[in-house]
């Protein structure tokens, strides 16, 4: 079986899960959707208090390595086991989540294009646009509702790493994209690449 990979790429709050997260609901189990976020490195040697602190928006943060890899084996056809990271502890949960091979597969993360072995194996490549304040507005109502974060740490992260990372990491990968998407809330962008995916899928 051939394999479509196809990276959705964004700042943080730009909406890509949604964008991503509505493909994956109107394709069903035709679709794969893996989330670059679960690929964050274990510190569960480290103290709350000092994983509260990193720097979760350097490419360092995340072990891409294992992705990679991952995505290997799904183009060849293997299973995987994905980790599953809990926001709320800042470190990779116990749990792993098996993954089977599919014709498509939607890959989602604010670095994914930022890899240079991510992008290799993307077939198309994706970025979501939204303006910096919304991004924020959005992080904090998501991160209070289901991060368990207070405000003051998150406007804290925001602007010593969220915002510097994403000037210099994320936004520069827009150049990369084949297509950049004004909102992942897009009728125009979903049903384009709802057409794309349905034509790859009837291909088989
Ligand atoms: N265009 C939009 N207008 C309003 N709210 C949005 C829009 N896009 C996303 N959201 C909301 O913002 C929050 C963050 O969006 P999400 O897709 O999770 O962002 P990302 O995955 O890029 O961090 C979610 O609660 C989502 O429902
Ligand atoms: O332990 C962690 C790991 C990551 N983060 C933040 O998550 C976002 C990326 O997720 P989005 O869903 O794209 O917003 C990133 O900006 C990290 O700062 C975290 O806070 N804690």
């Amino acid at each position: 079986m051939e394999t479509t990979i196809i990276g959705i790429a964004g700042g943080t709050g730009s909406g890509k899960s949604t964008f991503t997260n509505r493909l994956k609901q109107y394709f069903g189990d035709n679709v794969t959707v893996i989330y670059h976020d679960n690929y964050y490195k274990p510190h569960d040697d480290l103290p709350f208090s000092e994983r509260q602190d990193m720097n979760y928006d350097h490419p360092d943060a995340l072990e891409t390595g294992l992705l990679v890899r991952h995505l290997e084996a799904l183009k060849q056809g293997k299973s995987i086991r994905c980790p599953v990271y809990d926001f709320t502890q800042h470190t990779r949960s116990d749990r792993t989540i098996l993954i089977q091979p599919s014709r498509v597969i939607l890959v989602e993360g604010i670095l994914i294009l930022q890899d240079e072995r991510l992008r290799e194996l993307f077939d198309i490549k994706i970025f979501v646009e939204a303006d910096a304040d919304e991004r924020i507005l959005r992080r904090v109502v998501r991160d209070m509702n289901e991060r368990g974060r207070e405000l003051e740490n998150i406007i804290e992260q925001y602007l010593m790493t969220v915002k510097p990372m994403h000037y210099l990491y994320v936004a520069p990968t827009k150049n990369v994209a084949d297509l950049i998407i004004n909102s992942g809330l897009n009728d125009v962008a979903f049903d384009l690449v709802k057409t794309k995916i349905q034509q790859l899928l009837s291909q088989g």
